[in-house]
């Protein structure tokens, strides 16, 4: 194996996540009677974790929430969306076959996602695709996350590969500057949950299926 990494974001990214996040987090607001939110609203609500989605969806509609009353609504989302898992998430087409092909070619693969660990771990394990990775870790894994670009170097150090032969691949604007921040040259997927066109996100490159990820353009962006 080489000492390349490729490390890829979780929700938008390998799993589309959507619709069981928008369920756990309506589930959750409910509790304080709040109107649901739709599909639509994710975009602008996912990226840093379930504590701030729920901040999120509450300013979305105009709810006062203090700090202390954050942990029983994070609590009940988490039991919601663990007991739900893996509900309708799904890997994007194409994925599967697409990290046969990176592991055959010898690459490590690696999760950096700002998903709570806790959630992103068993999420990977009921689709199966635990033992593609060498590291995976989420938003409370270090003291720090997307897009400070240590939590991928971080990944990466614990995946074993090494810090100038990285690729991350990501959805939104977490990842991709978390990316240009550390050098690290990126591919942006259209399919995720970016509140504005990947095109704006200054990634290396773009590819609109997993089909696109070759051995070639993997070995082209890393140089
Ligand atoms: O769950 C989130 O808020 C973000 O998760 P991601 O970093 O895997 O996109
Ligand atoms: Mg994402």
């Amino acid at each position: 194996m080489t000492a390349t990494t490729i490390v890829f974001d979780l929700d938008g990214t390998l799993i589309d996540t959507a619709p069981d996040l928008v369920e756990s987090l309506n589930h959750t607001i409910a509790a304080r009677d709040l109107a649901p939110v739709g599909y639509e609203d994710l975009t602008h609500l996912v990226g840093q974790g379930a504590r701030v989605m729920i901040q999120r969806a509450f300013a979305l509609r105009g709810a006062p929430i203090t700090e202390d009353e954050i942990p029983a609504l994070l609590d009940r989302f988490i039991d919601h969306y663990e007991a739900s898992m893996p509900g309708k998430s799904r890997p994007y087409p194409g994925l599967i076959e697409a990290l046969d092909r990176m592991r055959t070619a010898g690459f490590r693969l690696a999760v950096c996602t700002n998903k709570m660990e806790r959630l992103a771990r068993p999420l990977l394990e009921r689709l199966e695709l635990t033992a593609y990775f060498e590291a995976i870790s989420g938003g409370d894994t270090f003291a720090f996350r997307k897009p400070d670009p240590e939590h991928i170097l971080a990944t990466v150090e614990r995946a074993g590969g090494k810090a100038d032969k990285v690729l991350m691949i990501g959805d939104s604007i977490n990842d991709i500057l978390a990316a240009r921040n550390g050098n690290i040259p990126s591919i942006a997927v259209p399919f995720g949950y970016s509140d504005v066109p990947v095109e704006e996100l200054g990634a290396s490159h773009i590819i609109g299926h997993f089909d696109e990820l070759t051995v070639e353009l993997v070995e082209r962006l890393i140089g």
